[in-house]
């Protein structure tokens, strides 16, 4: 049974070496013989165990193919002797299995040397080595390539066909001798190819001691099979199955550790990549540590330096802090002494807190006691508050009621002084009485002539002031505020001082004032002590009448001519265009009366530089509204500055001058003869022949109605008297148009009436005349009013007179 293995075993081997034989020759395209003749050579056992066994064609013994070689074997004919062929037949026998790195592919050798290519020197075709020239075998044998490259990477096969020719080629010529140089290359390919031989002879040696430990070792397994075989076939088998699996995981345990050291080394390559970075990152850090380092000394140093200056800074604060620790010590004690002294003292404030309480207590006490009395007395003052509105009203009324026998109509003289730069004349004022007679000198004529006594209700000498003529008039301004109507004239000839009595030379000083800014500041102060019980609204308007026309002196500069007005107005100018300005104070009048008079006219006249050539009529409505009883009170201030009178002559006027003196004259007749007219109580009164009593119709209406009946409206007329004191001036009447004053006999004296030579009694208008002459140098307009008061004369007399030289 072990035989039956063994031999199983050797038909295998068998088998596998024929198979692979002649693939083998296949791949070189030539029969083999020794493969069909079932012989081989070496068996090669390769490194996975697998046994192979190759065929390896030696092509040194190939050259036998030949056609001109006689040897069966492939012989050449050489000059070696048989013995030694033999023997290189038989060692090549042999060493035709072993595979030769060199001749194993020939084909695969170097195709190019140099710059000789390969096939060119071995194409030398027989013949031609012979034909060669010295020179070009010389160069040849001379070159390193061909030398080395001939030698060194030509195939065997190659070599020994040149050599072979060589020797056919000298054979054939017969020629015994061989070129020296041809000889020397046949050494050198011998000796190439003894070397090889010897190479492989080496290797083969070393070869066939291997293949036989190889072969012992196999046998001894094929032994151990055997006998395993001979065992059991079974066994066997399945030894052979695990073996074969054996193998399997083997393989596939050598697959994985392949793959493993493959992955491994990948690893170690990955690692050492990693290495090499973090050598470099090592580097850096390196780098990046002595910068840090030495940043780090750096600071150290700075540090050093800080804290060496905060230890002076911290025995600095040290010292400091102790000083400041003392003087707050210090402080605290001065504290504590204040606390105590302001201890003490809140203790003292305590109990002065507590008796001020007990104080206050006290004081609320007392208070709510007063208070109570205060009730009682507020009671008792309601009471007389009640009585005082009827004591007032009582009070009004006992007023008036003597102003009404002072006189409804009252006529005042006043002397003006001498102005500075006039002529001194010795003045025709003899004397002034207290009781308003005034005894006035003509010294042209001798005794009782000489001297003429005028009565007026007051005389106001040289020396008056402002406000000595004022103090007759202020009762009449209260009685304006009790709803009454008064009328202020001014009259007397050019320069006589009746813009100065009724304005003053300027508004400035209060001193200066004349009657209209007097009456008004009294007015408004007045109604100021009474708005407590009427509260008032006071209004001004302001015209001029000029040559028979209106002018509104408030609207501008421009005179503003008005028609004739025909109906009444009561309590008013009857002007209708003439604008009311409501005024709170007398700055508000003053401003006002400021622009009349700018826009007043006036003109140069011989007796007066700036004579004013109009009637100037300032009127203050007044409406007062009793805050008890509703009651309303209606009264009006006329304020009239009437014109300049002249004799015409005297004043040297003539043309637009002539015509404002007879308008002025004849409008001032027309004053008196209204005036008389309403003394009278005539049926008719001329009022519409002139501008002025047509503007004051309404109001010189009332005096009328005084006159009539004592209880309806009252008019209060005062006529101020102006003339200079000189001696050139005229002889005076004193007119006292009041018949209720005459009857109680406080106005005109007995006297007067009883010595009355020219004049008559005219219901109450009375006259004292001490001389009739009729002095040229009188005012001739005015002597002529007064006469018409007197005489009654018609103003048609009166224009006649005017005309007469
Ligand atoms: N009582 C007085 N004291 C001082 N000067 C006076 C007095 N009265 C008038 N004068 C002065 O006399 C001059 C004439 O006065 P005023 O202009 O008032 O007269 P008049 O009567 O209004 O004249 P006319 O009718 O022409 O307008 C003025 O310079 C004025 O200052």
């Amino acid at each position: 049974m072990v035989t039956k293995h063994k031999n199983v075993t050797k038909k295998f081997f068998i088998e596998r070496m024929n198979s692979m034989t002649e693939n083998r020759a296949k791949e070189h395209g030539r029969n083999s013989n020794v493969a069909a003749n079932g012989d081989f050579s070496a068996q090669v056992l390769t490194s996975n165990g697998e046994l192979e066994a190759r065929f390896i064609e030696d092509s040194l013994f190939l050259g036998s193919s030949t056609p001109k070689s006689e040897s069966p074997k492939g012989g050449f004919s050489s000059p070696l002797s048989g013995e030694e062929k033999r023997k290189i037949l038989s060692e090549s026998k042999f060493q035709r299995s072993l595979k030769s790195p060199i001749l194993s592919d020939p084909s695969t050798t170097l195709t190019h040397v140099g710059n000789y290519k390969f096939h060119e020197v071995f194409q030398l075709k027989q013949g031609r080595y012979m034909d060669l020239p010295p020179s070009k075998i010389s160069e040849m044998m001379k070159s390193n390539s061909l030398d080395y490259l001939l030698l060194q990477n030509a195939p065997t096969q190659s070599l020994l066909s040149v050599v072979n020719s060589i020797l056919d080629e000298s054979v054939e010529r017969n020629n015994s001798e061989i070129p020296h140089r041809v000889a020397c290359l046949l050494r050198k390919v011998v000796q190439e190819i003894e070397r090889r031989i010897s190479t492989q002879a080496e290797h083969l040696r070393t070869q066939n001691n291997l293949f036989k430990a190889r072969e012992e070792k196999y046998q001894s397994r094929i032994r151990v099979l055997e006998a395993l075989a001979i065992g059991t076939n079974e066994e066997t088998e399945n030894e052979k199955n695990n073996r074969e699996e054996k193998k399997k995981e083997e393989d596939e345990s050598l697959i994985r550790l392949t793959k493993e050291k493959d992955q491994s080394n990948v690893e170690i390559l990955a690692l050492k990549q990693e290495l090499e970075m973090t050598k470099n990152h090592c580097l850096d850090l390196e780098k990046e540590a002595k910068n840090c380092s030495f940043e780090l000394e750096e600071k150290l140093k700075t540090l050093e330096k800080l804290y060496e200056d905060s230890k002076n800074k911290v025995i600095e604060l040290e010292s400091f802090s102790e000083t400041k620790s003392q003087s707050w010590n210090k402080k605290e004690l001065i504290y504590q002494r204040f606390m105590e002294i302001q201890f003490g003292a809140f203790q003292d404030l305590r109990l002065s807190s507590n008796s001020i309480k007990q104080e206050i207590i006290k004081a609320k006490e007392n208070y709510t006691e007063e208070i109570n009395n205060f009730g009682f007395k507020l009671k008792t003052l309601a009471n007389a508050a009640q009585n005082y509105h009827s004591v007032l009203a009582e009070n009004r009324k006992i007023f008036n009621e003597l102003q009404e026998l002072k006189g409804n109509i009252r006529v005042y003289c006043r002397i003006r002084p001498f102005l500075p730069g006039q002529k001194e004349r010795k003045t025709i004022i003899e004397h002034i009485d207290e009781n308003g007679e005034l005894i006035v000198a003509n010294p042209s004529k001798p005794g009782k002539d000489g001297h003429r006594l005028f009565k007026f209700n007051k005389v106001f000498g040289q020396a008056s002031t402002q406000e000595d003529v004022f103090s007759d008039t202020q009762p009449l301004i209260r009685s304006v505020l009790d709803g009454y109507n008064v009328c202020i004239f001014a009259y007397g000839q050019t320069g006589s001082g009746k813009t100065y009595t009724m304005t003053g030379p300027n508004a400035s000083s209060k001193e200066n004032w004349g009657v209209n800014y007097r009456a008004l500041s009294d007015l408004f102060s007045i109604s100021q002590t009474r708005k407590s019980s009427i509260s008032y609204e006071i209004g001004v308007q302001m015209i001029e009448i000029y040559n028979e026309q209106y002018n509104i002196t408030f609207v501008s500069l421009n005179l503003h001519t008005l028609g004739i007005v025909t109906h009444y107005q009561p309590n008013g100018l009857a002007v209708p265009d003439a604008s009311m300005h409501p005024v709170k104070s007398t700055s508000d009048v003053i401003e006002l009366m400021e622009i009349g008079l700018k826009n007043r006219s006036v003109s140069f006249t011989a007796l007066n530089e700036r004579s004013s050539r109009s009637h100037s009529c300032v009127t203050i409505h007044v409406r007062g509204l009793d805050s008890k009883t509703g009651a309303t009170l209606h009264g009006n201030l006329h304020l009239v500055d009437l014109a300049g009178s002249e004799r015409v002559d005297r004043s040297e006027v003539t043309g637009d001058r002539l015509k404002e003196a007879q308008h002025i004259n004849k409008s001032l007749s027309a004053l008196g003869d209204v005036i008389f007219a309403l003394a009278q109580k005539s049926s008719h009164v001329p009022y519409r022949n002139s501008k002025l009593t047509q503007v004051l119709q309404s109001s010189l209406a009332s005096l009328r109605n005084t006159i009539a009946k004592k209880d309806e409206e009252i008019e209060r007329l005062q006529l101020l008297k102006v003339h200079p004191g000189t001696g050139s001036l005229l002889k005076y009447t004193s007119p006292s148009l009041n018949r209720e004053s005459e009857k109680n006999g406080n106005n005109v004296p007995k006297k007067s009436i009883r010595n009355s030579s020219s004049g008559k009694s005219l219901g109450g208008l009375t006259e004292k005349t001490t001389s009739s002459d009729h002095d040229n140098s009188s005012d001739y307009s005015l002597e002529e009013f007064l006469d018409q008061l007197k005489n009654r004369r018609t103003p048609s007399q009166l224009h006649h007179c005017q005309r007469a030289p």
